[in-house]
């Protein structure tokens, strides 16, 4: 049986994304969108595909050891799972919303009827702000809950607000949840199999955030050019074989790294090469 089992989103707005992360961290994954169950024998490690609000569930009874899914969902499921890391995919923000011109303050939710899919997300806000209101539990599309006189006001994911425009509405009050995808595991858990499934993520975290840097510069110079360059654990400097020059490799933020080039460029570096990073071990 394999040491380590995975729960990855089946379809919607998470499931291309997580699917493409383990491939990029060197695991097997489905070729049919119709496959529940692959075991990637090489790896020791089986995937299931599931719906991903159902995933928390299956990590927090430990009946699965680690997922992908939403941390709304996470959070609204109050699975015994938590957050190991972020994945910087599948951003969204959750908000409440009425009908345009309605409503500007959370205050306003007393009395009301909210319609959400993300009920525990909901009931636990109105706990902490000690507001009463009436939730009506709806599986989706809840923005036409209003106009169908079920609810006053809706409670959910807003990622472009493109459908919440279309059902005339607009959101109110401060945002509930920053959420995006995260890897979760059992809380309290921790295995081998585990750490280096883990690791491998972080390693393709970071080989995306990063590239590599490579220039020549005079030997005069480097001092500057590396406090620019600084590296992780401090860059590699090495003798070029022309005379009183040397060839410096770093890796730098993905963010600014072509304005990093101008500024090297200035200071007399040339061949200035950049390299994606496609897995890393720190
Ligand atoms: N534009 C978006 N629409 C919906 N969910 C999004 C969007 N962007 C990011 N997400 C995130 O995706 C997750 C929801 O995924 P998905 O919509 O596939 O699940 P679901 O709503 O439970 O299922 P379904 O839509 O099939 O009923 C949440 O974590 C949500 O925050
Ligand atoms: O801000 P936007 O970019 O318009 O995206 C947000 C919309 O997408 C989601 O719906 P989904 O497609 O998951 O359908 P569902 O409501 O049935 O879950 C969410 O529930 C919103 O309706
Ligand atoms: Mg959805």
């Amino acid at each position: 049986m394999p040491s380590l089992k995975i729960a990855i989103p089946n379809k919607g707005a998470l499931s291309a994304a997580a699917t493409d992360i383990l491939k990029e961290s060197g695991y097997r994954q489905r070729t049919d969108s119709k496959e529940l169950r692959l075991v990637d024998a090489e790896n020791d490690v089986e995937f299931f595909y599931l719906r991903p609000r159902d995933i928390a569930l299956y990590v927090g009874e430990g009946t699965l050891d680690v997922g992908i899914t939403g941390r709304d969902l996470l959070l609204d499921s109050g699975a015994k799972a938590e957050e190991v890391m972020p994945l910087e995919f599948g951003r969204s923000t959750f908000r409440f919303a009425g009908p345009q011109g309605a409503y500007d303050d959370l205050a306003q939710l007393a009395g009301k009827r909210i319609a959400t899919s993300y009920t525990g997300i909901v009931q636990s806000f109105l706990d902490t702000r000690g507001i009463e209101a009436h939730v009506v539990r709806l599986d989706g599309a809840v923005e036409t809950s209003i106009q169908l006189g079920v609810a006053d006001v809706i409670a959910d994911v807003v990622e472009t607000g493109s459908t919440l425009r279309r059902a005339g509405l607009e959101v109110f009050g401060e945002a509930i949840l920053e959420s995006e995808a995260v890897l979760i595991t059992r809380t309290g858990n921790g295995s081998p199999a585990f750490d280096i499934f883990k690791r491998r993520v972080e390693g393709v975290m970071v080989a995306r955030g990063y590239v590599l840097m490579d220039y020549d510069i005079e030997a005069s110079r480097v001092n500057d050019a590396v406090a620019l360059t600084p590296g992780l654990e401090g860059p590699t400097v090495s003798p070029l074989h022309r005379e009183g020059w040397v060839a410096v490799r770093a890796m730098v933020p993905r963010t600014g790294a072509q304005r990093l080039m101008d500024e090297l460029y200035d200071l007399g570096a040339r061949a200035i090469l950049l390299t994606d990073i496609h897995a890393c071990r720190l």
